[in-house]
């Protein structure tokens, strides 16, 4: 069974590579970290787990086939960490009728189901996350996801350490299509689900992060802000 913490959509993909496309989300209950400015944690901290529901694959499907009108779409799944769930027969059936399927992943826990996946989108985590980046667990990622998945980088920069770490980073995976997504700096929180996110210091991030990739030159680098937030401020379920 799926732990799941919520199913919505259709919306459109806020974040990274993908930005733009319409899409479904099915975010997963659990996660390995506790990265600092965390917008989702919900479906991460253990005392909601009553919230996550156990479903089957298919049960996942038929909810996802009931929003999207039975027409096939991109399924992006997330979390919390959608990497430490069973998710291979949700690809199998999904794929079946058509659904094409992204996920949203820190690179912590890789899984042999990462090849059946259209798109993995890799987002270590920085210094200012708290969280400790393990460099084999993010080859194993790699490795498992193969010829067929397409694979991005998408890194959360916070402050000016975060965007050293990053330019060093994305140094050793050149062949990895990237963006560079500012750091909400007022999240939504459980406790705090209306709250208000900050849009002039999150557009002084964006602007200072696009000032500093086109200083160095870092023309590989793609910039751009959740675009989700900018539309629904912190609002859940899209
Ligand atoms: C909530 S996470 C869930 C998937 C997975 N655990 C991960 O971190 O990639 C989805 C994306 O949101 C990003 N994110 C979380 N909090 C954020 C914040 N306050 N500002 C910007 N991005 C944030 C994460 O870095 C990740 O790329
Ligand atoms: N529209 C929209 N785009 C997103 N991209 C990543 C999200 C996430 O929470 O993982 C997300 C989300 O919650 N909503
Ligand atoms: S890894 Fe993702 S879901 Fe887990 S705490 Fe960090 S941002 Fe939140
Ligand atoms: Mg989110």
């Amino acid at each position: 069974m799926i732990a799941i913490s919520e199913i919505f959509g259709p919306t459109i993909q806020g974040e990274g590579a993908l930005t733009g496309v319409p899409t479904v989300f099915v975010r997963t209950g659990g996660c390995d970290f506790r990265c600092s400015w965390c917008d989702t944690l919900y479906a991460v901290e253990p005392r909601f787990r009553a919230d996550w529901t156990p479903m089957s694959a298919g049960a996942v499907l038929a909810e996802v086939e009931r929003l999207s009108g039975g027409r096939p779409l991109l399924i992006t799944l997330s979390g919390g960490n959608p990497a430490l769930q069973p998710l291979g027969d949700l690809l199998q059936l999904g794929h079946d009728k058509g659904y094409t399927f992204a996920i949203e992943t820190q690179g912590s826990k890789a899984q042999k189901w990462f090849g059946q996946l259209d798109h993995l989108t890799l987002s270590p985590k920085p210094p200012s996350s708290g969280m400790a980046f393990s460099q084999s667990r993010f080859g194993e990622c790699l490795a498992a996801a193969g010829e067929h998945t397409r694979v991005t980088l998408k890194l959360v920069i916070a402050d000016e350490t975060d965007y050293r770490w990053a330019r060093e980073f994305a140094a050793q995976y050149p062949q990895l299509p990237l963006t560079l997504q500012p750091c909400n700096p007022v999240p939504a929180t459980p406790d705090e689900p209306e709250r208000e996110t900050d849009l002039d210091a999150l557009n002084a991030r964006l602007r200072w992060l696009v000032d500093k990739v086109t200083a160095d030159g870092w023309f590989e680098a793609r910039v751009l802000p959740q675009l989700h937030v900018i539309i629904w401020n912190n609002e859940r379920g899209v």
